[in-house]
């Protein structure tokens, strides 16, 4: 921009003039997007469009580009979007998600993947693996941890049953809110809903402000919210997702006891990724029962100076062996450096399974 509009005039005018040249920029970078398709599907019919870890490269240079006023997040949100829509193009992405609607699974699900995927809630996350492994589905998404609460079991477990790979993650502020129907009366709520796990990450605020109110939990926070439209002295502690879906209105807002709760989600999926540059890689071990097991596993990753991210432990199934461990670090399997570090693990371990190498979650 050379001079500077003074007024209003002026400055809609520069407005609408940009408007026009985003909209055929956006038009011209759809078309190239198409052209990439026609090219991947030459190359091979049953191709997959949807490339993870050259989204995550786009959204880390438009993050690095950015010299603001909108902040770098926002900014590749933006572009989020705009690559969404670019993929839809040739086939809406499908995704499966830990539901009901309104939940946090698919407000994880809708910033992976952008809000022209088309996403579907599945009642548990042994079904969300059944969908994509059955290939009705092209990704699942599944909550695997809380900053706050911990492990989800289920995920893990599930995990071990399948030969689904992992093939990106999200990470998710978790905000809940207290809200209520337009019917409620707010000055006589007596009933809070909620999933055991909001509950437990809002204990003291609802000590605080709720001491008598009675706590039902429900199998999801967007349960919650649509009990509270049938009962005029009910509350839900949900998020967004479900006060949009519902209708309700924030009572308070933000009312977890810890400002960084976040959740992470997993993307599963049955493609093996490439590198992007800033790679983690999880896998599950099974180690003999005897002295020194979890010390002769971690070994080899201290000695080639790998970043571990994750260990959780879960006792196995099979009864051979008691336990496995499923670890997360930083790095790609692709890399020589890790690729010997996970030959030196499969020497040792029991059981070795790489359960994916996928793009550090961007946004
Ligand atoms: C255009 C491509 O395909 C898809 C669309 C992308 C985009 O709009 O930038 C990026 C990766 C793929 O999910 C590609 O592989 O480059």
């Amino acid at each position: 921009m050379t001079d500077t509009p003074k007024d209003l005039d002026e400055l809609r005018q520069r407005i609408d003039e940009l408007d026009g040249d985003i909209l055929r920029l956006i038009s011209e970078r759809a078309a190239c997007a198409q052209r990439v398709a026609e090219i991947k599907t030459v190359e091979d019919p049953q191709a997959v469009f949807y490339r993870p870890e050259r989204e995550a490269q786009v959204l880390r240079r438009i993050m690095a580009l950015n010299q603001g006023p909108l902040d770098s997040e926002e900014m590749a949100r933006l572009f989020r979007e705009i690559m969404s829509a670019c993929l839809a193009l040739e086939q809406p992405i499908k995704v499966a998600y830990l539901g009901p609607e309104g939940t946090f699974t698919q407000q994880a699900a809708l910033k992976h993947f952008g809000e022209s995927a088309l996403s579907m809630p599945m009642a548990a996350i042994d079904e969300v693996f059944r969908e994509v492994e059955a290939g009705a589905v092209n990704y699942g998404v599944v909550p695997v941890e809380n900053s706050t609460e911990g492990v989800v079991n289920h995920t893990l477990d599930s995990f071990m049953d399948s030969s689904m790979r992992i093939c990106g993650e999200v990470v998710l502020r978790i905000h809940h809110h207290l809200l209520v129907a337009e019917t409620t009366r707010r000055d006589k709520v007596s009933r809070i809903y909620s999933h055991p796990q909001s509950f437990a990450q809002c204990r003291k605020w609802l000590d605080a402000h709720f001491p008598h109110a009675e706590r039902v939990p429900v199998s999801s926070n967007a349960e919650a919210a649509r009990l509270v439209k049938t009962e005029w002295h009910s509350a839900a502690i949900a998020g967004d997702m479900a006060a949009k879906l519902y209708g309700l209105t924030r009572l308070a807002e933000k009312i977890e006891d810890s400002p960084d709760n976040s959740t992470r989600f997993l993307i599963i999926g049955n493609q093996d990724v490439p590198m992007s540059g800033e790679d983690k890689t999880s896998i599950v071990v099974a180690m003999r029962n005897q002295p020194g097991a979890l010390h002769d596993l971690l070994e080899p990753f201290h000695r080639h100076q790998i970043d571990l991210t994750r260990l959780e432990t879960r006792p196995s199934r099979s009864g051979v062996w008691n336990y496995v461990f499923f670890i997360d670090f930083k790095g790609h399997c692709e890399e020589p450096r890790v690729a010997a570090v996970l030959e030196e693990v499969q020497l040792r371990a029991a059981e070795l399974k790489v359960l994916g190498s996928y793009p550090v979650g961007v946004l």
